[in-house]
Parts: structure tokens; sequence; C-alpha cells
């Protein structure tokens, strides 16, 4: 397994520049550094090409996470929407080739986070949004990336709220470049169990986000990392495992993570660049170990 952090823990906006974020992860001990495909839509190819050399040059690996606007849903009714959605991802999906990135992952099938104040049609949407993950998932094919469809919980997403639901999903979809993604924050609300959310998922697990219960890094709060890391040797997952932290408040981050505190309290940079560096440690030991192995 390789292991990650979303650059999204030391910002408040999405479309942030992340670059300069290569160097530090690197420093920290981690393999990955995911960035957002926010930054990725008004980019300069020059600005791409300076992209990939800094991950070249410092040996990391890059994935993509996204949470789509309302205009780009594919589980829209509006045909302009899903027309334009599966225009924007085309795009986006060049640019990840170029940037020789493998993984795409998030509520890329609906949009996020969603707007609950409209009434929701979850069977339409479903067979929509199968449809358009359908095409969109073919081009992710063609360029070497697996689209991988994250489980959200309740009030962040309404399609796929458990592992069962997202296996349905990407069956129904029949492309190999679709994938199940499952994120330990969401479980934690959704699932009766997180052992058996992994085993359900099994080798159509494509991409796997992990946080605290209260989104602090893992190590701070109340996961049974020691289960968790047993059921993903179980199913012999060897792809990516990249902590999604999130606990500074304000800004667009602030905002759509709801984050209403400061859950670093008042952590220094230094104070949250060692939190990182101690919680990748930790994984990579506890995550570790032959699969019948619970220690
Ligand atoms: O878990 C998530 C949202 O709660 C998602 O992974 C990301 O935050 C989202 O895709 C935004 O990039
Ligand atoms: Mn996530």
């Amino acid at each position: 397994m390789k292991y990650g952090i979303y650059f999204a823990y030391w910002e408040n906006k999405w479309g942030a520049d992340q670059r300069k974020y290569i160097e530090k992860v690197k420093k920290l001990g981690f393999d990955i550094l995911e960035i957002s495909c926010a930054a990725l839509k008004d980019i300069s190819k020059a600005e791409l090409t300076a992209f990939k050399e800094e991950a070249k040059a410092q040996g990391i690996t890059l994935t993509a996470g996204y949470g789509p606007s309302a205009e780009e849903n594919l589980g829209s009714a509006d045909e302009t929407v899903t027309k334009h959605a599966i225009e924007f991802y085309t795009d986006i999906l060049k640019k990840l080739e170029y940037l020789d990135i493998h993984t795409i992952g998030g509520g890329i099938y609906s949009y996020w986070p969603v707007d609950y104040t409209k009434p929701i049609d979850k069977k339409g949407d479903w067979e929509r949004s199968v449809k358009n993950v359908r095409t969109v998932s073919r081009i992710a094919g063609e360029c070497g990336v697996d689209y991988c469809l994250e489980v959200l919980n309740r009030f962040e997403g309404y399609l796929l709220n458990t592992a069962k639901e997202a296996v349905e999903f990407v069956k129904e979809v029949d492309v190999p470049a679709a994938k199940v993604m499952l994120d330990t924050f969401h479980m934690n609300i959704e699932e009766d169990s997180m052992v058996d959310a992994i085993l359900t998922a099994g080798s159509r697990l494509g991409h796997f986000h992990v946080g605290e219960n209260n989104r602090r890094v893992p190590g701070k709060g109340n996961m049974p990392w020691c289960e968790i890391g047993h059921a993903l040797r179980r199913i012999g997952y060897d792809k990516n495992v990249v902590m999604e932290p999130f606990v500074l408040d304000g800004g667009e981050v602030g905002s759509d993570i709801k984050i209403w505190r400061d859950l670093s309290n008042s952590a220094t940079k230094e104070q949250l660049d060692e939190d990182a560096r101690n919680s990748v440690a930790y994984l990579r030991y506890v995550f570790s170990g032959p699969a019948s192995d619970y220690r």
C-alpha cells in the first residue's frame, strides 16, 4: 500500500496552488499527494508540466479528488447539465493522463455537497448516473485512470451511502475502470461494520480515504485502525491509502466540510506538519503485517 494526504489539510480553498505540497509531503514521509481537480480547470500546459515534473523529481505519486458542482452532476435530469458534465470530465481525465495520475475519486457520479432544500429523485438520478458514469469511466479507462466512486454519508450525498450500494452501482456500470471508493469518516456514520464494508467492496475497492470520526488525523480519534488494516489485508488491497484530515475552520473548505470550530487547537503550521508526519508513520505500522495478523 502507498500512503498519501489530501492537500486541503493545510488550505481553505479547493483551487489553491498545490504544487508546493509535493516537496512538503515527501519530507513528512508520504508517498502520495492528493490534489483537487478544482485546480486543473483553468490550468495552463506550462503549469501542468511543472506540476508533473516536480512530482517526478520528488518521487511523489499524485492522485486526484473532486467534489463536483451542481453543473457537473452526471445524474442530473437536465441534459444540458449532463452534457456539460461529460465534457468537463473528458477534459479533466486528459489532464490527469498527462500528469501521470491514475486515480480520481470523490462524489464524481453526482454533485457535492448536496443541496437538500431541493427534492431528491434517487431512482431517476441513479439510472442517469449509471449511464453517464459508464460513458465517463470508459474514457477514464482509455486515459489509464481508475474512476473511483466515493461512498458518502447521508448529509453529503444520497446515491451511494454504503459499500453495498456502491458495489451494485459499479456492477451496473460494468466498466473495469469504475471502482468503489471508501472513506472511514463516512463509513463510521453509515456502515453496520467497518470490516464487512471493506470485505463487501473486495476487489472492486479502487481508492481508500482515512480519517477519524471527527476528521482529525488518523490516530487522534476512535477508529478501529487495527481491524480496518486487517480487513484491507484480507482483501489483498495494495492500492492507495490517502488520509483526508480537516481540522481548520473557515473558507470554502471549512464551509463545505462543515468545520465550525478550530479542531487543530490553534496548532502552528509546524504542529500540523508534525501531526501528519506522526500519523502516516502510525498508519504504516498499524496497516502492515500478514493478512492473518491482528497486531
Ligand atoms: O470525503 C469527502 C467529502 O466529505 C471527499 O473525499 C472530498 O472532500 C471531496 O471529494 C472534495 O474534494
Ligand atoms: Mn473522502
